[in-house]
């Protein structure tokens, strides 16, 4: 009897062990292929279990999304890991996306990166529907021109105090050549310094302003907390884990920010050291303006003065939003600003023929530190970059080096797009990476042509009129698209009063791109700066 009752569980040990597995099995193809079923209708290459295409975005960088367009057409599929993307690569669909279908695709996917971080959570770039809408219309009047006009003392001093570093590197070096990309970002981080927190950062760093201290470690936190944001497998773990199986990460980002030393620990140690200094500067500027201090025109100062106005104003702008909202800046204003000058310098440098129509530009506006008005940036430069009337060299360079090659959206409701119905909660992502590189739209789209903008050029009238979108469309594009461009254009304009740039014979060509949230030159921009006679201006 007792031998039978152990052949019966002999027999049905494997068999429950089958079936066990089975079911495990059928979950873990439930679960990975759940998301993918909503959109299998769009089309793209076929999908790894669990990595989906992330070896693909490994080996090819934001390049991939250009090959997968001219193999499957201006709307595909790209899986983040388990997360499916339905990724929009043509000018009218991006309309759609942004402007026509606004109301039923009003937010952003929240990014594996992003997720259990409030300090990247609760600025604009994050927070949706009502909420979104309330905090954009209390703070955009700070976009806006006149606003902006009275910033360019303070965005003129520091890029005055870039230019002197400028000069002084090459007297030093003996015209060696300099990280021009690492410059910049000093100097966008130092005027966001100046207009978001009212501090000086005192990044860029010259003989006679000595420098660096407790800011500058503020910023190099920043940094890094910024560069570990990134969207595939090289990121920390739990950000990892997020992207297969996102159910995991908070468990794993509780359990590793523990384990001394991991990616995680460090992350989550860099965030809260950055979270204490962003409330400690929020927390001292109230006080500051309880003791009656002169106004101060900066964005921390405008929003806590809003807060004041009413209780809903209060309850929308709680402090966590406040700090939230103008640790924003550094992150969308600083890298994104940068990478634009460098680009537009590196490829200036290499272009003699439109450098000297740059130069002759330059030059007819005034003598050398003739600072000019916001109207003067508006009227007097139209071959740097005069809005939508000219020949750009700063619209081409955006087109050139496409900072933010996608822009992700999410749907709240089912949606009809380009012959395909997607499901509320599509991640659905634009493309201007891929739009920039259309030769459709920009024949030779490898070559630098600001020309290519011209009014009066064929090709620009045939273009359509989302073809460049390098700061997004419709009601969510960049709040902060004037605020970039009178930076970069004032920063051109005094650059090149002083200065021409050569191309370092250290720098690779091309250069090569690392892409995190945004794209950044991966051995920064190495340039030989040649002080101007002065005679010439
Ligand atoms: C050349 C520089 C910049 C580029 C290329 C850029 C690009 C972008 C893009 C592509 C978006 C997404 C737009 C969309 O979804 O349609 C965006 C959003 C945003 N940008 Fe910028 N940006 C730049 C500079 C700045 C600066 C200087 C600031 C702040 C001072 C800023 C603040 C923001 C914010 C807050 C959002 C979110 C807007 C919202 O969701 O309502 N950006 N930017």
């Amino acid at each position: 009897m007792e031998l039978a009752g152990a052949i019966g569980a002999e027999a049905w040990l494997p068999c429950a062990t089958t079936v066990a597995s089975c079911v495990i099995g059928v979950f873990f193809l439930l679960y990975f292929y759940a998301p993918h079923w909503g959109v299998r209708a769009v089309p793209g290459p076929p999908a790894l279990p669990v990595l989906g295409h992330l070896p693909l975005l490994a080996r090819h960088g934001p390049d991939v999304f250009c090959l997968l367009a001219q193999k499957y057409g201006s709307i595909f599929r790209f899986h983040l890991g388990r997360q499916p993307l339905v990724v929009v690569a043509d000018p009218e669909l991006c309309r759609e996306v942004g402007v026509k279908q606004f109301k039923s695709i009003p937010n952003r996917s929240l990014p594996a990166p992003i997720a259990g971080s409030p300090l990247h959570q609760k600025g604009l770039f994050f927070t949706r529907d009502e909420r979104w809408s309330a905090m954009r219309n209390t703070i955009i009047s700070l976009y806006q021109p006149s606003h902006l006009a009275g910033l360019i003392p303070t965005m003129q001093r520091c890029i005055e105090r870039a230019a002197d570093a400028i000069a002084a590197a090459a007297a030093a070096q003996d015209h060696g050549d300099f990280d021009f990309s690492d410059l910049s970002l000093k100097l966008a981080t130092d005027i966001i310094g100046q207009a978001a927190f009212g501090v000086d950062f005192g990044l860029v760093v010259t003989p006679a302003s000595g420098g660096g201290g407790e800011a500058a470690e503020f910023v190099r936190e920043h940094v890094h907390s910024t560069t570990s944001l990134k969207m595939d497998l090289s990121a920390p773990l739990s950000v990892a884990l997020g992207l297969v199986a996102p159910p995991l990460q908070g468990p794993a980002r509780r359990l590793l920010r523990r384990v001394p030393w991991t990616a995680d620990w460090k992350v989550a140690r860099t965030n809260e050291r950055l979270r204490a200094r962003v409330d400690e500067i929020v927390a001292a500027r109230a006080r500051e303006r309880g003791g009656g201090e002169g106004r101060r025109r900066d964005f921390l100062s405008v929003v806590l003065d809003a807060r004041e106005r009413s209780e809903a104003l209060r309850e929308l702008l709680t402090p966590d939003h406040v700090s939230a909202l103008t640790y924003e800046h550094l992150l969308a204003g600083s890298a994104t600003t940068a990478f634009t000058l460098s680009s537009a310098v590196y490829l200036v440098a290499g272009h003699p023929e439109v450098e000297a129509k740059l130069l002759a530009e330059v030059d007819g506006f005034g003598p050398r530190g003739s600072v000019p008005t916001a109207e003067d940036l508006q009227l007097r430069f139209p071959y740097l970059d005069q809005a939508s009337r000219a020949t750009p060299v700063i619209k081409e360079a955006m087109r050139f080096y496409t900072v933010s090659p996608l822009i992700a959206r999410v749907t709240s409701q089912q949606v009809e797009l380009g012959g395909y119905t997607l499901p509320k909660g599509t991640w659905l992502w634009m493309a201007p990476g891929v739009l920039a590189r259309d030769a459709a739209s920009f024949p030779e789209p490898g070559a630098f042509r600001p020309e290519r903008f011209d009014p009066a050029c064929e090709e620009r009238r045939r273009r359509h009129p989302c073809a460049h979108i390098p700061f997004g469309v419709g009601p969510r594009a960049c709040v902060g698209q004037r605020f970039a461009l009178q930076e970069v254009k004032l920063s051109m304009v005094h650059l090149y009063q002083r200065f021409v740039f050569r191309r370092s014979p250290r720098m690779e060509s091309p250069p090569e791109l690392q892409f995190g949230i945004v794209l950044s030159f991966k051995n920064g921009v190495k340039l030989i700066a040649d002080e101007r006679d002065d005679t010439v201006a």
